[in-house]
């Protein structure tokens, strides 16, 4: 039957109804098919308008007695049609759809022995003709809504919201969701069908609506509801649940990962199917997030220091594949430049919203050598107190190891003699302590602010480096000058210098091998070749950077 016509069937019932009313000799009969007419025309005018509300169907799930006794003849009718279908389809009361949800008919009193064993401890009903259990008389503990549907309807948008929502909320509470209409065959599918393509990857009607019927046989949509499933899906995309893969380092930051994986996932799970891959010693976050692309990622958040971040990263570039941010290190100079001082405060809450609200930006990537660089690289100063800030000093002392590291860099004051080309330029010998090229870094990187903070979408690397001058005082009056180069972003110039560049290229003059750091990490190479490519990481980033 054409759910558009139903309202035509049940006024020609209504105008039948009528024509016995005049033709019939007796009053009783009469009254009856009256009775009968009037009934059918409030359900013909329920059908035009769309709206259940005809039946005035309570919180509780009663039908007000004076609507029960207006539509008598219309009731005993649906009442009759029901029995004989639920006798044909010859089906248990309701059966399980997906992970704690479960798909029925309308329930009895004989149902509750079955309701228990399971236990399903949420009922939605989307009838509207029919009065639901009465669950304080029947002794049962179960949460109760009622978003009440025209039978063969569609739900409005509003009414899918409130029921995804609702089921939502129980899921999250532990609880077996029973979703009843009142044959199991359409309205209850309905909902049971936008619940799953909400929540799990596939966006497609078929692919979920054969998952139902493996289930319970007798599920259908009619066109019109599919039709209006498709809608709201196309309309909401919004509430659609997208798969997202963590990548999480377990060590970052002394392991915080321990603390912070619960709250994470409670609140990201109402948004995303969350896949967890953790990276090990012989695993690292690159070929973590290579596995997630793998299998389809178009979202992942990685967690970790920055050091994880950039290998994340690294697997990233030239997907259409986003990336989040979990600053979980010890350092954290990559959430610092994206989200100012909320990374310090709060980080899982911003990381949290960040996500869920989806804002993206486009930021540079640099290459040292083939190798990814999201913040910076630093030979000198840099490197020496990285080197000294190794993992148990980290774990010991948190950020101090670095300022440690940074003091006892200072104290020795060691100078490089390194071969530099900038872009096409000829090669020159530079002697200095500190050379750091950088995409972005944040104030905390004073060694980096040549010229105030760099900007990790200008498409160009800042180069600042510290003059050869030596002297006890030097490197500290160089920290002081870029300090203020920090703070008012203006280039001072006497002990140190900066520019902006596109390519880089370094290497020792004695031709020996050149120790480096990239984004905190140290390496070495005989020669150092620095590009940047621009835009070239999508990352969700909060609407405004807190400073
Ligand atoms: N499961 C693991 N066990 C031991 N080490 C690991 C594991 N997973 C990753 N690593 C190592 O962790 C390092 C990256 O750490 P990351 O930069 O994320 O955190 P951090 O060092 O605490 O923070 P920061 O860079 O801010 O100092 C890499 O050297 C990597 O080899």
């Amino acid at each position: 039957m054409g759910s558009k016509a139903i309202p035509y069937y049940y006024l020609c019932g209504a105008l039948v109804a009528l024509l016995l009313t005049y033709v019939l000799p007796t009053w009783p009969l009469k009254v009856v098919f009256g009775w009968t007419c009037i009934a059918l025309t409030l359900i013909a005018s329920a059908y035009w308008l769309n709206t259940a509300r005809l039946f005035r169907k309570k919180a509780n799930g009663r039908i007000p007695w004076y609507i029960r006794w207006s539509l008598i003849p219309f009731l005993v009718g649906v009442r009759v049609y029901n029995a004989i279908a639920r006798r044909q389809d010859n089906l248990p009361a309701f059966q399980q759809v997906a992970e704690g949800i479960y798909v029925g008919r309308r329930l009895f009193s004989r149902d509750m022995d079955t309701l228990k064993d399971v236990p399903i401890n949420a009922v939605l009903d989307v009838t509207a003709e029919f009065d639901a259990l009465d669950w304080s008389a029947e002794r049962a503990e179960v949460n109760y809504l009622n978003v009440p549907v025209l039978d063969h309807l569609a739900p409005s948008h509003e009414q899918i919201h409130q029921a995804l929502q609702w089921i939502h909320e129980q899921q999250r509470q532990g609880h077996n969701v029973l979703i009843h209409c009142a044959l199991g065959r359409g309205r209850s599918v309905f909902m049971a069908a936008a619940y799953l393509l909400a929540h799990s990857h596939t966006k497609n009607i078929d692919e979920v609506m054969d998952k139902i019927q493996g289930a319970r046989e007798v599920a259908r949509l009619n066109h019109q509801q599919k039709k209006a499933l498709q809608k709201f899906i196309d309309e909401h995309q919004e509430l659609m649940i997208k798969r997202a893969f963590i990548v999480a380092n377990p060590v970052s930051g002394g392991g915080k990962w321990s603390d912070y994986e619960k709250p994470l996932k409670d609140t990201l799970t109402p948004y995303f199917e969350l896949t967890v891959i953790e990276t090990t010693e012989d695993k690292n976050g690159t070929e973590c997030a290579r596995e997630a692309l793998e299998q389809g990622a178009e979202l992942v958040i990685a967690c970790g220091g920055d050091g994880t971040l950039t290998e994340v990263a690294r697997a990233l570039i030239g997907h259409d594949c986003k990336m989040a941010i979990v600053p979980m290190g010890t350092a954290n100079s990559l959430s610092q430049v994206l989200w100012g001082l909320s990374s310090k405060l709060s980080p899982v809450d911003v990381a949290c919203e960040t996500i869920i609200e989806g804002r993206c930006r486009k930021i540079d990537c640099g290459w040292v050598n083939d190798q990814l660089m999201l913040l910076c690289a630093g030979v000198g100063f840099e490197q020496q107190m990285i080197e000294q800030a190794d993992r148990s000093a980290k774990d010991k002392l948190g950020q101090l190891a670095y300022i440690q590291g940074l003091w006892r860099a200072l104290s020795e004051d060691k100078q490089l003699q390194l071969q530099v080309t900038i872009d096409d330029g000829e090669t020159e010998s530079w002697e200095t302590a500190s050379l750091i090229v950088a995409n972005a870094a944040p104030m905390t990187t004073l060694l980096a602010q040549g010229d105030g903070e760099p900007v990790i979408d200008d498409g160009k690397l800042d180069v600042t480096w510290l003059d050869s001058e030596q002297g006890e005082s030097s490197p500290v009056k160089s920290l002081i000058e870029l300090l203020y180069a920090s703070i008012t972003e203006d280039q001072v110039g006497m002990n140190t210098h900066h520019t902006r560049v596109k390519r880089i290229r370094l290497a020792r003059c004695d031709g020996e091998a050149l120790d480096y750091v990239v984004d905190g990490e140290p390496y070495s190479a005989d020669a150092l070749d620095i590009k940047i490519d621009k835009h070239a990481l999508q990352i969700l980033v909060p609407d405004r950077i807190d400073y």
